[in-house]
């Protein structure tokens, strides 16, 4: 069977492509001549399957969507303090390539020219071809694959640097670029000519919105500390002076570059890209910014329209049985899903509020995905209530979400015993009992 997702993306694309508003950057000169009509579109699952319609192949400079990854790669490098130490996190509010330095001297953040010159000066090496070669290895680790650089843009962007020049000689003037300008600027311009498709992007979008571990090939990039904050500057300021209208439209941490070129991360769900060259005033891409508002839209990524799902938690609870039930008059409740700090409460609100009078209490865990800590240290408050309260407890965790490690870490060793079953547990229970255990 054919899956529905790849003739959405074609309709997503569709309904987009009769525009044509915008222009081509045509500051670096060879950029004024790419063919404007390209326009691809890609999303990739955080297993690593893609999909993709229109263009999604074709190559193109990743110009700054590569911001986000060199930044992620500095802090992995220098540690996040080092990093802060040179540039700031506040959107600018200004254009990427205005020197927009806060109070202290620091670009204003990681995602306009001036961060992004100051934080490949941070990238571990020498010479620009060390840092570059840093860069460009860790631009492929998150594709899955080794990129390129398209010499004839590079050539380009840097016969026509001034700009880029300039700021970094002010930034170096004042102490906050950590190598020579004409290092960091020379390499930086190479970072932003490696050539990437629309597919890359999505797939490198994944990396991020997985917490560091590309898709595809398993690999930990980084950690998920580092991709969190990256989402974060991402957030605020990857699509530069048009930030807030971004947040509130789509409501995804992106970047978008000059190439046309728009990376969204989508945390815990997916990576998505579009691409094509007509830009905004801003820089960005108009058709991939409507790419991106409609797939926001249509398939509900919007950071700030989660749905709840707590409510869903408790699968099943069978409490206050007054006849016998499999496991001889036991209470009962079966887990469900991620149980977050809402799904938690939702958890021992339930065991709470209602006097349990079975003697047993089982808890089954085995369609749980995840439980975040908060949500441990919840349960294994109402578990040591129950202990108290004498009852014998038991877990049935197939998957391991709460480790003996973790009980221990509670102080209820010895106290909840996992068991593979409902039967199991029954079978331990009358054991104990019949020796005088107590619970
Ligand atoms: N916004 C961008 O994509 C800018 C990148 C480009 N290389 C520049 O420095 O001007």
């Amino acid at each position: 069977m054919r899956s529905p997702i790849q003739p959405y993306l074609r309709n997503v694309l569709d309904g987009i492509a009769e525009r044509r508003d915008g222009a081509l950057a045509d500051y670096i000169p060879e950029l004024a001549g790419v063919d404007p009509e390209p326009f691809g579109v890609a999303i990739a699952m955080l297993d690593g399957q893609t999909y993709a319609a229109g263009d999604a192949d074709l190559p193109f400079t990743i110009q700054s969507v590569a911001k986000a990854f060199t930044y992620a790669l500095a802090i992995r490098e220098r540690g996040l303090d080092q990093v802060l130490e040179h540039i700031g996190i506040e959107p600018s509010g200004d254009a990427f390539n205005r020197i927009s330095v806060d109070e202290r001297g620091r670009p204003a953040n990681p995602m306009i020219n001036a961060g992004a010159i100051a934080t490949f000066a941070l990238v571990p090496g020498e010479t620009a071809a060390e840092k570059f070669s840093a860069v460009l290895g860790f631009l492929s680790a998150c594709a899955g694959r080794t990129l390129t650089v398209d010499e004839s843009i590079c050539a380009s962007e840097w016969g026509a640097a001034y700009r880029n020049l300039g700021i970094a000689n002010i930034l170096r003037a004042g102490d906050a670029l950590a190598a020579e300008p004409a290092v960091a600027v020379e390499g930086y311009i190479r970072q932003s000519s490696v050539l990437v498709t629309t597919r890359d992007l999505a797939v490198m979008g994944a990396t991020l919105a997985s917490g560091g571990v590309q898709p595809v090939t398993r690999e930990r990039v980084i950690d998920e500390e580092i991709a969190g904050h990256v989402l974060s500057v991402m957030t605020t300021c990857g699509m530069y002076d048009a930030a807030g209208d971004w947040v509130s439209a789509v409501g995804i941490p992106a970047k978008s570059g000059v190439g046309g070129g728009i990376v969204g991360a989508s945390p815990g769900r997916i990576g998505l890209a579009a691409f094509s060259p007509r830009l905004d005033r801003h820089g960005n891409s108009v058709r991939a910014v409507a790419a991106c508002e409609r797939l926001s839209r249509d398939l509900g990524l919007h950071l700030m329209r989660i749905p709840e799902v707590g409510h869903l938690a408790v699968r099943e609870a069978i409490t206050n049985t007054s006849v016998e039930n499999d496991i001889g008059n036991a209470a009962y409740f079966r887990l469900q899903g991620t149980i977050d700090f809402v799904a938690a409460e939702t958890v021992v609100r339930r065991m709470s509020s209602e006097s349990v009078s079975e003697r047993y209490v089982v808890v089954d865990l085995s369609e749980v995905v995840e439980a975040k800590a908060v949500a441990l240290l919840m349960l294994s408050e109402v578990l040591g209530a129950f202990c108290s309260e004498g009852k014998y407890l038991y877990v049935i965790d197939p998957s391991g979400i709460y480790s003996a490690d973790d009980i221990d870490a509670h102080g209820l060793a010895g106290r909840v015993q996992h068991v593979a079953s409902w039967q199991e547990g029954e079978r331990v229970a009358r054991e104990r009992t019949e020796r005088g255990l107590e619970p």
